[in-house]
């Protein structure tokens, strides 16, 4: 173990063998965030129970509304991203996720805002449900019970869904998004219904059983991602909008867990840019002259390369003229498959599978977010203490 600057201590190698002693990981995760990320499915049932108690009905008093803004920050803010991609393309009204304090400029009684924040007291989500109650928007309120958020909600008289607070914001993700879509879903916005948050409630169970710390990484899909990102700068790309949710979430939690820089985004934008990092020193430049006789712990000078995770969605739209045909969306994440594999660039590919939104993009969450924290174990980091965050927010004061 060493002792890196500001007291941050972990390894630069990835320990491989820990990741197969169930006792070592344990002990490795004091806080428990194997544990809540296998919650997931857990969450779901939770916070659909929680949402269906609380007063959501009087949202659609007021009929449609002229647009939707998801006001919250870090996991909170994703859950905006989660609601536009399963509202789709032809979501009558506007879904805006907003992650700054306050609310855009143009918000007024038209408007529904909805605010989200796991501990209930982010500015970024209080300044929004404030902003939204000061201008007559409709407001939504999603965060820890007896928060400043429910206090903000209770004086603007509104709906408040409580999440308990048993887990980080980021292990969180699920029991934060469900109100949102349950609210969205009164506001006649989306269609989930009882038996998607049933599927996508089971497949998380049954993902994180796959990935469960008990389970060897031969047949551990997490780990086996772990492992082969270990030492790499992973290019994380969705290859549809829902797929792209999922890149951009695994880079939050890349980053968060296990501390490693990221590039996530979606294929389609890449594919006219940042696809040429596969050229580079990192990429086929560095594959070139990849030592096939060395060990994979010897520690070459030129030894950062890129490690692509494809995450394929296939998806369910129906080829209308909203949506980007499904078979361009193949053809493109066949096309950087090759690319790739002309470089000599790994790549790990995850499918979505599922029949709704919600379950794909569970299908599509589950297993990286595991390997976020698999890897974090592996270098010896504690998953869930992230003292760069806590000092940032110290420095910053906030
Ligand atoms: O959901 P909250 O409590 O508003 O926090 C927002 C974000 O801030 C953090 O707590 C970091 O400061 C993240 O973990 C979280 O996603």
């Amino acid at each position: 173990m060493m002792e890196g600057t500001a007291g941050v201590s972990g390894h630069r190698h990835a320990d491989e063998a820990l990741l197969d002693d169930a006792a070592q990981l344990s002990e490795r995760d004091p806080g428990g965030m194997l544990r809540f990320t296998a919650s997931a499915g857990a969450q779901v049932r939770e916070s659909a129970a929680l949402a269906a108690e609380a007063n959501l009905s009087v949202l659609a008093d007021d009929g449609r509304p002229r647009a939707v803004v998801i006001a919250g920050i870090g996991t909170a803010g994703r859950t905006g991203d989660v609601l536009a991609t399963v509202a789709g393309p032809r979501c009558p009204v506007p879904v805006i996720p907003h992650r700054s304090a306050g609310v855009p400029g143009w918000v007024g009684a038209a408007d529904v805002v909805i605010a989200v924040s796991a501990s209930g007291r982010s500015p970024e989500a209080l300044g929004a449900a404030e902003a939204a109650h000061r201008r007559g928007a409709r407001l939504v309120a999603v965060g820890a019970p007896d928060s400043q958020l429910q206090s903000v909600a209770e004086r603007a008289r509104a709906p408040f869904i409580p999440v308990p607070r048993r887990a980080p914001a980021r292990a969180s993700l699920w029991a934060l998004t469900v109100p949102v879509l349950l609210a969205a879903r009164t506001l006649g916005l989306v269609k989930v219904n009882e038996a998607d948050l049933a599927e996508t409630a089971a497949r998380l169970d049954a993902d994180a059983d796959r990935c469960r710390p008990t389970a060897e990484s031969f047949v551990n899909p997490a780990k086996s991602l772990a492992l082969g990102l270990s030492g790499s700068i992973p290019i994380v790309w969705g290859s549809s909008p829902l797929a792209t949710v999922a890149a951009r979430r695994f880079g939050d939690t890349l980053s968060a867990n296990a501390r490693y820089p990221v590039v996530a985004g979606a294929l389609g934008e890449a594919g006219r840019g940042r696809v040429g990092l596969l050229d580079g020193v990192f990429g086929g430049l560095a594959e070139g002259e990849r030592d096939i006789f060395a060990d994979p712990g010897d520690d070459e000078p030129d030894g950062t390369r890129l490690r692509l995770v494809l995450l394929r969605d296939g998806g369910l739209n129906a080829d209308d003229d909203t949506d980007e045909p499904l078979a361009v969306e193949e053809r493109r994440a066949d096309a950087v498959q090759t690319l790739a594999e002309r470089r000599g660039v790994r790549c790990d590919v995850v499918t979505a599978e599922g029949g709704s939104a919600l379950e794909r993009l569970a299908s599509l969450v589950a297993v990286p977010d595991f390997a976020s924290i698999y890897l974090a174990l592996a270098h010896g980091l504690d998953p869930m203490a992230v003292p760069a965050i806590t000092e940032m927010k110290e420095l910053a004061n906030q």
